[in-house]
Order: C-alpha cells, then sequence, then structure tokens
C-alpha cells in the first residue's frame, strides 16, 4: 500500500532533520530495518525522567525502527489520568501522550489523504467503502473528515501502530469490567477510527457516538487547543429518536492539547453525556452563549475547566492552574478510535 511507504519516507526524513538539527551523526538509514518486530529499548528511548513502569515503547509501523527518534508512550493510570469530580468518573486525560516526533508526521501524512467530493446531505449512497480513508467534507458542518474502517481494510501503518499504542497503554475498547474483576477476554484493536479536521472556528455540536460501538472513545489531538465539554442528556423517554438534548449548565470541562494529548471517555460518559467543541464564530450561536467575546478565533476557558500540564512524569499528579488567557484557536485535526460492535463487517 502506497500510504505506507509514503509515510515510511517522512519519517526517515523527520528522523533525518532530529539527528541534523541534534548535530549528531546517527546510525545510517540502514537502521530502518523491515521487521516487524519491536526492537529492545535501548538508552537513548528511555530518559531518565520517564519512570519504564509506567510508560510503553511505542509499537513500530511497516518495520522501521524509531528508537532513536520515539521513545513511549504512558500507561493510563486510572487514579492519576481520571478527570476528578464532579465530573463523571469514566474520563481520563493524558496531556502529551504522543511524542511530538510523531505528531508532525502522523499529521503530513493525514494532511495527504486523497479528498473525495463532499458528501451529500442525504449520503445514503455513500457506502462506507467509498469514503474509506479518504477527506470527505460534511457540507452541514464545513468540516473534514476521513473514516478508516478495519473492518473493510487493514488500517493502514500509522493508525495501526497508534491503535496497537492505546492497547499498549492499557484502554480497553469493550465497556468496563464490574469493579474487582479481572478482564476475561484479551485487549482488542479498535476497528474504527475517524479523523476530524477543523479550522480554527470550527466545533462539533453536542453529540453522542452512539450504540454501535462499545462504549469507549480515544481520541488524540494534533494541532490547537480546545475545550471539550462533557454535558449529561436529557433522555426523552416519549421519543428515544428526538435529536440529543443536554444541560450545558451542568457541563464539564476538559482543556484538550493539540501537542498529542489523548482524552478517553467510557461507560457512563460515553452513554449519559453529550460532548461537544464550540464554534467561535457565530454559526451556532445557540451553543455559544457564554462564549462572550467577539474574536472569531478564541475562546473563553470556563474556570471550573480541567487543565493538566502539558507534560507526564510519575510525580506529575498536579493539575496546573487554568492558563490565564483564552484559547487562541488554531488548526486542529483529531484522532478518534472505536471499536464497532459489528465487528465482521
Ligand atoms: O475532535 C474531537 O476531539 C471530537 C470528535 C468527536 O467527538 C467525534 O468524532 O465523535
Ligand atoms: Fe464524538
Amino acid at each position: 500500500m502506497n500510504d505506507a511507504i509514503d509515510f515510511r519516507k517522512l519519517w526517515l526524513d523527520e528522523k533525518h532533520r532530529a539527528r541534523d538539527k541534534a548535530g549528531g551523526k546517527g546510525t545510517p538509514d540502514s537502521s530502518a530495518p523491515q521487521s516487524s518486530s519491536t526492537p529492545a529499548p535501548t538508552a537513548a528511548s528511555i530518559s531518565s525522567t520517564d519512570p519504564p513502569e509506567t510508560r510503553v515503547r511505542l509499537p513500530v509501523w511497516n518495520g522501521p525502527n524509531l528508537d532513536t527518534l520515539v521513545p513511549c508512550v504512558p500507561v493510563l493510570n486510572h487514579h492519576t489520568h481520571r478527570v476528578p469530580p464532579p465530573a463523571p468518573d469514566s474520563i481520563y486525560y493524558l496531556p502529551h501522550f504522543l511524542p511530538d516526533s510523531w505528531s508532525a508526521p502522523l499529521l503530513t501524512w493525514l494532511q495527504a489523504l486523497p479528498s473525495r467530493p463532499p458528501l451529500r446531505a442525504n449520503h445514503a449512497t455513500d457506502t462506507a467503502r467509498q469514503v474509506q480513508g479518504q477527506w470527505t467534507t460534511l457540507t452541514h458542518a464545513r468540516r473534514r473528515v476521513a473514516l478508516f474502517d478495519a473492518r473493510l481494510e487493514p488500517l493502514p501503518p500509522p493508525l495501526l501502530a497508534m491503535a496497537h499504542a492505546l492497547v499498549h497503554a492499557g484502554i480497553r475498547f469493550d465497556a468496563s469490567h464490574r469493579s474487582g474483576t479481572a478482564p476475561d477476554t484479551p485487549p482488542r484493536l479498535p476497528n474504527h477510527v475517524l479523523i476530524n479536521e477543523y479550522q480554527p472556528a470550527d466545533g462539533i455540536l453536542p453529540h453522542t457516538d452512539g450504540p454501535s460501538y462499545e462504549p469507549c472513545t480515544a481520541t488524540l489531538s494534533l494541532g490547537g487547543d480546545v475545550v471539550l465539554r462533557f454535558a449529561p442528556r436529557v433522555h426523552r423517554k416519549e421519543d428515544p429518536r428526538a435529536r440529543l438534548t443536554t444541560r450545558p449548565t451542568d457541563a464539564h470541562a476538559v482543556y484538550l492539547s493539540g501537542r498529542g494529548s489523548l482524552v478517553v471517555f467510557r461507560d457512563d460518559a460515553y452513554r449519559d453525556y453529550g460532548h461537544a467543541i464550540r464554534y467561535t464564530d457565530h454559526r451556532y450561536a445557540h451553543d455559544n452563549d457564554d462564549n462572550n467575546n467577539n474574536n472569531h478565533d478564541t475562546e473563553t476557558v470556563p474556570t471550573d475547566c480541567y487543565y493538566r500540564a502539558d507534560h507526564d512524569t510519575a510525580s506529575e499528579s498536579l493539575v496546573s492552574a487554568l492558563p490565564a488567557s483564552p484559547i487562541v484557536r488554531a488548526y486542529r485535526v483529531s484522532l478518534t478510535f472505536r471499536f464497532h460492535k459489528d465487528g465482521t463487517a
């Protein structure tokens, strides 16, 4: 598959740049083997501040040896990474999950995906296979999305590596087990990856990710920072198909860093809360009532927003003070990983 070869080239370019920047000679390019096995950690790949017991090596894709570029990803800690009360106890946030050395080539790879014509309002005839792995504009939202469904085609190498990284980090793409019981099934790789591309003022209206997926969503953020809001759903018993409504006044806000942060929400937070990112222009004014600035490129950060510094070490259990100023919105791409329950397509 050409994508994999292109990405490997990007990775090699990045590696050369990193090596040049560091002023080191490094190893020759033959150091990028075709083997698919994970190389042993090297001294260069684990810094003294990275407690080995809380980090795992990122898996490789397409065989290249990433040990000089990529250290490890943090393992999800159910206590320190949990967004604290009063948020529901099933939202986790890791401020710097993806190493910077991966973010840039991953973004470049995503931007190079082919584009297809916009989806029509009634896009029943656009089959999943037609939109697979291609940028498609959602005209109603003015946002581009790309969908990768592993039930149709294997995930391309960079996304497969990300999927492995999430599972290695301890994220289970199935409903939680009752407390005290050990999972009795092996972890599963997520089989759906939705990429969303946002221009600075863009957001996503309140929604749930729906019952087709196991109740766990893991989202990586690249580019600009945003606030993700979880608001309790108002269940409309009389018409369960009615448009989702939430109680925005009871929302819990989480500040998402665009430097490779990971947010995971599952179980109650998945089922009983809608989630949303605000549009900062006036396309959806009703969703934006307390964003009382007139600058379309900035977003007011609520004072009770959960914010965590952009680092992740074992001693870090501190939640830093919120940044004083509003977020200046910037181009952002998110990668949302889920497991579709109909795993057989
Ligand atoms: O971009 C994000 O962080 C959210 C994306 C999302 O909620 C979705 O695709 O369902
Ligand atoms: Fe969502």
